[in-house]
């Protein structure tokens, strides 16, 4: 089998006697942030069963991007409002495959690209049954034999009792609706295909999209695994990007975290269970936090412009290590995931889960460890509930504040990654909802704690966000896609809050600290007009948490 064809800026170092196998160097240093190289040919690029009719089925793209920003021009108020969180996304018209009526498509070139690149050979497939486990073997089987000299671990997914019934149930749904079934060897290899993409494909449920499908590029495959990775992965359609989460040395291998890397140890071995190997990265040969390894990690400096701009903080982080030792959160992590999340949409009861959790979570709160599992996925989930909750809307400000400056950069060091982006973006557009509240008088009867109803009276709402987009335009620009959605509108709503009128010095002197955020006005009034009530809304974060589980109704300060 030819090794695949691999970017000029990228090596593959092979070491039989090193339990890795195969391992991917770069041949030239990278700057944090920088694309390492892109994969715009995937062997398999495919949204999941229950997105393969809302997604285009071959560029991958979701939906149009909602009308970004329109500005009004009613006078001393805020004079910007921004799409509503809680808005769906109007989704494109797609078409459906006249034959099979299973897959949709943007328009006919894609759907033409597609026929040639995969649809061809899985469309009779669907005509006879529409949706089936196990679609996204075929295609790779018929082109390249099923092979590519790719991982697969056959032999540890055989030792998986369930998960390897599956993987043969997977096979034989596929062989038996494509027509391939022409004794037991048709299975045998359709199921090592599957081991090969479950070991190498990425799952595209990525932080930018918000879409789920797979992706397999026989060259990204040779990329090995690190719970303090050195580079990261990003899609813009059918093009997987690989870049620099911190500098790069020429020569160094590429580590990606191929699981969520912010989890206690015992839960990322869990998760790597899948790819059949022991990590040896110093997180979890030393058992490190997240803290830990953020106090250390070389990406710190990067957020001199961000929300946390306290480098010290980072380094020297206020937690109270004395409150809670590592098998204790390995507990609470455990115990957190038998707690279940409720299927309907009953206020007390997600109250009640949360109430839970929280309690649960409570040594974590005590050593004042909020960047730490379960403890912050549990204040983000309270977040997004109230951000799309008409009675909850404004108390998801300060929680959404709270976890852009004491959990997201600690967890996330570099301020590139698209999740810090996001919650940025979910700030901005929350700030938007508050900045008419308070223009129309109605944030008093919106929003019963006082330290909050002031603190949006006395701030600049706009200047606010417009802060905040600058951050996202900066950062977005270097960690994602041109074509991500959150950056278009990022970019679409500054250019707005630029042509307000009245607004020019703010916007002068907000141009300047990013430009340099060392410039002393434009740092100066970056901190008192946009950091300063950043931190003070979070620091209500706390109190609101634990006054709505203590389900008191009327919250003051
Ligand atoms: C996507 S492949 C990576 C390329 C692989 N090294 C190869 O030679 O094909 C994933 C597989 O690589 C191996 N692997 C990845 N990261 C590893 C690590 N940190 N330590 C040991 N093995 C690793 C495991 O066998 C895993 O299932």
């Amino acid at each position: 089998m030819p090794p695949p064809q691999l970017p000029p800026t990228l090596r593959i170092h092979h070491s039989p006697t090193n339990p890795r196998r195969r391992a991917l160097h770069t041949t030239t240093a990278f700057r944090a942030g920088a694309p390492i190289a892109t994969f715009p040919s995937p062997l398999l690029a495919l949204p999941d069963g229950p997105s393969m009719r809302t997604t285009c089925n071959h560029c991958l793209r979701v939906s149009s991007s909602p009308s970004a920003a329109n500005s009004t021009s009613n006078s001393g108020a805020l004079r910007v409002s921004f799409p509503h969180p809680t808005n769906a996304t109007p989704t494109e018209k797609l078409r459906a495959c006249a034959r099979c009526r299973a897959v949709v498509y943007c328009g006919a070139a894609c759907q033409r690209a597609h026929w040639r690149a995969a649809h061809k050979a899985e469309c009779g497939m669907f005509v006879r049954v529409r949706e089936t486990a196990g679609r996204d073997w075929l295609p790779t089987a018929e082109a390249g034999g099923g092979g590519y000299g790719l991982e697969g671990n056959v032999d540890g997914f055989r030792g998986m009792g369930e998960v390897w019934a599956d993987l043969e149930l997977q096979g034989t749904a596929a062989v038996v609706y494509a027509g391939l079934l022409d004794g037991e060897e048709a299975v045998a290899r359709a199921v090592r295909v599957l081991c090969k993409i479950q070991t190498n494909a990425f799952n595209r449920l990525d932080a930018d999209t918000g879409m789920t499908g797979i992706f397999v590029d026989a060259g990204l495959a040779m990329v090995n695994h690190s719970c303090v990775p050195n580079a990261f992965v990003g899609f813009d359609g059918r093009t997987a990007v690989l870049r620099a989460e911190r500098d790069i040395q020429a020569g160094e291998e590429i580590t990606i975290s191929y699981i969520d890397n912010t989890l206690p140890k015992a839960a990322r071995h869990e998760a790597l269970r899948l790819y059949h190997f022991e990590c040896g990265c110093p997180q979890c040969n030393d058992d490190l936090d997240v803290y830990q390894v953020c106090q250390t990690s070389s990406a710190v400096p990067l957020n001199s412009f961000s929300l946390q701009p306290d480098l010290s903080k980072l380094r020297n982080p206020p937690i109270d290590r004395s409150k809670v030792f590592p098998a204790q959160i390995e507990a609470i992590y455990k115990q957190w995931q038998t707690i279940a999340s409720p299927q309907g949409d009953d206020e007390v009861e997600h109250l009640d889960v949360a109430r839970a959790r929280w309690e649960l979570c409570r040594p974590l709160v005590d050593a004042r460890m909020w960047a730490i599992e379960p403890l912050s996925t549990t204040v983000t989930q309270l977040a997004i509930r109230w951000q799309a909750s008409y009675k909850m809307v404004v108390y998801a400000l300060p929680l959404l504040c709270f976890a852009s400056t004491e959990c997201e950069p600690f967890k996330y060091v570099a301020p590139f990654k698209p999740s810090r982006i996001k919650g940025l973006m979910a700030i901005t557009k929350l700030l938007a909802v508050t900045g008419e509240f308070t223009a129309s008088g109605a944030l008093a009867t919106r929003c019963h704690h006082e330290g909050l109803v002031g603190t949006l009276a006395m701030a600049d709402q706009v200047t606010m966000c417009e802060g905040l987009l600058r951050l996202i335009v900066h950062h977005g620009s270097v960690g994602a896609a041109e074509s991500w959605e959150v950056l278009r509108d990022a970019r679409a709503m500054l250019a707005d809050l630029e042509s307000l009128e009245g607004r020019e010095q703010e916007s002068t002197l907000l141009r300047a600290w990013a430009q340099d955020p060392e410039d002393p006005e434009g740092g100066a009034f970056f901190e008192d007009q946009v950091l300063k009530p950043i931190n003070t809304l979070a620091s209500f974060a706390v109190e609101i948490l634990e006054a709505m589980l203590d389900a008191k109704s009327v919250v003051k300060k």
